[in-house]
C-alpha cells in the first residue's frame, strides 16, 4: 500500500512539474536541476504533507543537500507567497520574495547577486539551491541575473538561454516578457553602472496596431509602481487608472497632466467590467532615460518607449490573445 501511494505521489509530482528536468539519481526523484555545478535551482521544498505530495517534500530535499553539499550550501526562497522553518536547513536560507508572474524590483536583484557572489567566494565547495513555488520564472529570472553579475555569461540573452537549456525540456524556463526584461535590465548594469531611481512624467502612451484592444471597446489602463517596505509583501501600487475607448482611439493621452513615475512601473490593460488582466508590462525609469525624447519645455518628457506584442505579458501567452495582431506595440 506504501508502496502504491509513493508511485501515485511519484507520478502526480512529474505532471505538476511538467517540462523542468528532474533529478533522478541516488534515489532521489525531485524537481531540481543544476544550472551549474555550484547553482541549483528547485521547486519548492514543501514542509507539509499534503503540498509534499505533488511539489518536492521538504525533508527529501535536506536529505538531498546533506548528503551532496552538507555544510556547504544556503537555499534562497523567491516565494512571496509560502515560507517554511528556516531551521530545517541550519538557519542557512535567504528570502528574496516577488510576486509570481511578474519581475523582482532592480534593486532586489542587486542585493540578491551580492548575496551570492559573498557566499560562494566564502568557500570553494560552497552552492546555491534557489527556489520559489515552481522553480522555474522566478527562480531562473535571478539566477540569469547572477550569471550575468558573476561574468559566468556575458548577455542576458546568453543567460536565458542558458537557464532554459538547464532547467526544462522544453527550453521554456522564464517565459514572462518583463522577467526576461529585467534580466536584460540588470545586465546593462554590469559591470559597475550605478542604479538610481529615476523620475520621469508620462504624458503619452500609443497603442498601435491593436486590433483585439479596438474589439474590447473600453478598457480600463492603470499605471502603478512598487512601494517597498519592509512589513507589506511586495505588490503593484495603483497610481492612477484611465478608461480606453478603444473603438474612438488607440492613445492614452496625459498631456495635460502627466504623471510623474519613478523605478519599477507597471502598465496594466484590464477589461471594464470584469477588471480581468488583458496585459501588462513593467518597465524600470532608469533604463527609460535614452527613449526619453526631451520636449521644447524641458521638463515634461513624452518617453516613446516601443514594446511588441512579444513583450507584453499575457499576450506573450497567446491562448488569450489570438487576435492580436503580430505587432502589437505600446510606445
Ligand atoms: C489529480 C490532479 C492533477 C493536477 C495536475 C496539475 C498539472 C499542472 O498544471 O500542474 C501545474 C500547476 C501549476 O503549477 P504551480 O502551482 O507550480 O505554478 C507555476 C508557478 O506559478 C510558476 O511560477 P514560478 O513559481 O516558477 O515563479 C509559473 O511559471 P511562470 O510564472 O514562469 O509562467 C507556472 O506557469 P506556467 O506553467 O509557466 O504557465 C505555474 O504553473 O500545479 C498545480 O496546480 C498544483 C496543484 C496540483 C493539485 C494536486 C492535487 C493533489
Amino acid at each position: 500500500m506504501a508502496n502504491t501511494i509513493s508511485i501515485m505521489s511519484n507520478a502526480l509530482r512529474n505532471v505538476v512539474s511538467k517540462k523542468r528536468i528532474r533529478y533522478k539519481e541516488k534515489g532521489f526523484n525531485l524537481d531540481l536541476s543544476y544550472i551549474c555545478p555550484k547553482i541549483i535551482a528547485m521547486g519548492y521544498p514543501a514542509p507539509d504533507i499534503i503540498e509534499g505530495i505533488y511539489r518536492n517534500r521538504l525533508e527529501d530535499v535536506y536529505k538531498f543537500m546533506e548528503e551532496n553539499h552538507g555544510g556547504h550550501y544556503r537555499i534562497y526562497n523567491l516565494c512571496q507567497e509560502r515560507s517554511y522553518d528556516i531551521n530545517k536547513f541550519h538557519g542557512n536560507v535567504a528570502t528574496y520574495p516577488f510576486e509570481d508572474h511578474n519581475p523582482p524590483p532592480i534593486v532586489l536583484m542587486q542585493r540578491f547577486c551580492q548575496d551570492v557572489e559573498s557566499w560562494l567566494n566564502r568557500d570553494p565547495l560552497n552552492v546555491v539551491a534557489v527556489h520559489c513555488k515552481a522553480g522555474k520564472g522566478r527562480t531562473g529570472t535571478m539566477i540569469c541575473a547572477y550569471l550575468v553579475h558573476s561574468k559566468f555569461l556575458n548577455t542576458a540573452d546568453e543567460a536565458l538561454a542558458f537557464y532554459d537549456e538547464k532547467r526544462t525540456i522544453d527550453r521554456k524556463g522564464v517565459t514572462i516578457p518583463s522577467q526576461r526584461r529585467y534580466v536584460q535590465y540588470y545586465s546593462n548594469l554590469i559591470p559597475d553602472i550605478h542604479y538610481e531611481v529615476v523620475s520621469l512624467y508620462i504624458s503619452e502612451i500609443r497603442f498601435a496596431e491593436a486590433n483585439y484592444l479596438h474589439n474590447l471597446g473600453t478598457v480600463q489602463c492603470s499605471i502603478s509602481d512598487r512601494q517597498e517596505s519592509a512589513s507589506e509583501k511586495l505588490k503593484a501600487h495603483e497610481l492612477k487608472t484611465w478608461p480606453i475607448d478603444f473603438q474612438k482611439t488607440s492613445i492614452l493621452d496625459l498631456t495635460s497632466s502627466p504623471l510623474m513615475v519613478s523605478g519599477d512601473i507597471k502598465v496594466e490593460l484590464t477589461q471594464k467590467s470584469s477588471r480581468k488582466m488583458i496585459c501588462s508590462f513593467w518597465v524600470n525609469t532608469f533604463f527609460m532615460q535614452n527613449d526619453a525624447a526631451r520636449i521644447l519645455d524641458g521638463n515634461t518628457v513624452k518617453f516613446m518607449h516601443t514594446l511588441n506584442k512579444s513583450e507584453i505579458d499575457g499576450a506573450h501567452k497567446d491562448k488569450d490573445h489570438k487576435s492580436f495582431s503580430e505587432d502589437f506595440k505600446i510606445y
